[in-house]
């Protein structure tokens, strides 16, 4: 463990009084000791009694456990993290599987909904279009001086619940929550932004509550200049800080990506962390079958970003495993609105079209509409792994599911799409449909399935996997990009860390209370791949070790003293 986080050095701060008490970063509450109490004149404003962070810890879970309803968990969870972020990272450390799903997927999609209504106080920047010409101004304000990782979002495409407006800061904090909680980023450097542009959601826009700008979306020329000076703000602002997009709508979230990723330390979660994660978990249930992912037919239900840079990711994988890539390609059908992506169709955007199958690879099919349909895809091309990335629920019908397991023995299924109401087939289904012979993963956590005296394990195939470990590896070696090999080396790593790929036993993926030090070594990984390429600093292994524990924080309180001014 690291010598400079045992170290334990005091903090120096000039806060005092209740502003000390109001400063999430700083507060302890209870837990100010008689020396500190006395010092920051604090004595008479806290409960007599010295509290350890257990203590605090014991009292906060049993008022969580008061509420009901997920929604309140998530309000009294965000309470926690406004007034005492240390405290509330310890709550979550304890209780990591109970609360993620609670401060994230599928409780934040609710919150993201409810923005407005369940609103307490404010945290991170919410950056009007109106503004776009005083953005240093702006970034001067935020509360947090040195920024290492900004989830930045215009709330458009909310996981999948379409345009959230304002409501999309839920996702850029619940993201945020999830690097600290997972990747040791420490609260002082993350900073949550949503872009207003306004919304085109009329429920919202007629809504008294809606806290956003009341006007329909800024598009194209004037979106993409006030993204261009966002951008640039920030570098002025952060040099180093990586920024991650999260959940823009389809016909931006590409080309801002394509803009900026070989200028700034930039990655689309929605389309590379989502690739990430769902080829460390196709490889790893492709080794647990003992059939390599270059021998799977890959059907895609949704070819819209997130499907399509999967479906590239997975290109990618399979031609490092030896195969040509037009092979490759062959092997992944994109099935959207109109049917199959096939030569021809009309309307295809440039990141569907390297996707599409020719009309020759469909020439002896037997379908009757203009295009195969998804259930001609599954009869005729016989594939092996089906995955959901619609954002619609209930698109894997029996008859659908029934299919693939006729022509595949163990079909590799995943329903992905978020939050859990979205799911194209519950995990229930799939196993019942299947009759028990499946591979099946999730993007929202469900409960264990029992079927037929057995108990399946439910691999939430989730992005979380994948981005606290990014950010680390990115911070811990200084990388200048994120690259799609530094991506892979995540997967990879991902796939190799697989209980059930490895033992034969438990789940598809690490619980996630093995986050933590799974996030580490897939932040070593990163790092040593952003060396290899020359994006980073050249750190030996030790050093670089050295590092990402440095970087790691954790949920303790320091001893604090008062600056002398
Ligand atoms: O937030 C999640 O659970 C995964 C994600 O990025 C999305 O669905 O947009
Ligand atoms: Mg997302």
């Amino acid at each position: 463990m690291s010598a400079i986080i045992n170290k334990k050095r005091p903090l120096y701060t000039g806060y005092a009084g209740s502003a000390l008490l109001e400063t999430p970063l700083l507060n302890k509450g209870s837990a100010f000791t008689a020396e500190e109490r006395a010092a920051f004149n604090l004595t008479g404003l806290l409960p007599p009694r010295y509290e350890t962070i257990e203590e605090q810890v014991s009292r906060c879970y049993q008022q969580y456990r008061s509420f009901d309803d997920a929604i309140n968990k998530h309000i009294y969870l965000r309470a926690i993290q406004d007034n005492n972020e240390t405290l509330f990272y310890r709550l979550v450390q304890q209780h990591l599987e109970e609360m993620l799903p609670i401060i994230y997927t599928p409780t934040v999609g609710d919150a993201c909904e409810q923005f407005s209504d369940i609103y307490r106080s404010a945290r991170g920047l919410f950056i009007s279009y109106q503004d776009r010409y005083n953005l240093d101004d702006v970034l001067r304000n935020a509360t947090k001086a040195k920024v290492k990782v900004i989830v930045v979002t215009d709330g458009e495409r909310v996981l999948g619940l379409g345009d959230q407006g304002i409501g999309g800061m839920g996702i850029s904090i619940g993201k945020l929550s999830l690097y600290t909680a997972c990747g040791g980023i420490s609260p002082a450097y993350t900073l949550p932004v949503m872009l207003d542009v306004g919304t085109n959601n009329k429920k919202l826009l007629d809504d008294p509550m809606y806290m956003g700008l009341r006007q329909p979306r800024v598009a194209q020329d004037e979106y993409n200049e006030f993204i261009e000076l966002f951008i640039a703000a920030v570098q002025r602002r952060w040099p180093e800080a990586i920024i991650q997009f999260e959940d823009f709508a389809q016909p931006n979230a590409m080309p801002i990506l394509q803009r900026y990723r070989d200028q700034v330390r930039c990655f689309n979660d929605d389309i590379q962390g989502t690739a990430a994660v769902t080829v460390g978990t196709l490889l790893a249930a492709c080794r647990s079958k003992g059939v390599p992912l270059h021998q799977q037919k890959v059907v895609f239900v949704g070819a819209g970003s997130a499907g399509c840079g999967i479906a590239e990711a997975i290109i990618s994988q399979m031609v490092a495993e030896g195969i040509a890539e037009s092979q490759a390609r062959s092997q992944i059908y994109m099935v959207d609105r109109f049917g199959l992506l096939t030569e021809g169709m009309p309307d295809l955007r440039d990141f569907q079209q390297a996707l599409q199958q020719s009309a020759a690879a469909i020439a002896g099919w037997n379908f009757s509409g203009d295009y195969p349909s998804l259930l001609d895809v599954m009869y005729c091309a016989q594939p092996t792994v089906l995955i959901g990335v619609s954002g619609q629920a209930g698109l894997f019908t029996e008859q659908i599911i029934r299919a693939i397991k006729k022509g595949c023995e163990l079909p590799i299924i995943f329903p992905l799409s978020n939050p859990s109401r979205q799911v194209e087939a519950t995990p229930e289904q799939v196993i019942e449909w299947t009759d028990g012979q499946v591979i099946v993963a999730t993007g929202s956590p469900f409960k264990p399935v029992h079927y037929q005296g057995r108990d399946y394990l439910i691999t939430q195939c989730n992005n979380s996997y994948i981005f606290p470990g990014i950010g680390l590896g990115v911070i811990a070696a200084k990388a200048r990009l994120i690259s799609d090999e530094m991506l892979r080396s995540a997967s990879e790593t991902l796939a190799a860390n697989s209980p059930l790929a490895n033992t034969g036993k438990g789940g598809l993926l690490p619980p996630f209370t093995e986050l933590a030090a799974l996030s580490k070594k897939i932040a070593f990984a990163v790092a040593r791949v952003a060396m290899q390429q020359g994006l980073a600093l050249e750190l030996d292994d030790n050093a670089l070790q050295q590092r990402i524990e440095d970087n790691f924080w954790r949920p303790e309180y320091r001893q604090y003293r008062r600056t002398s001014n």
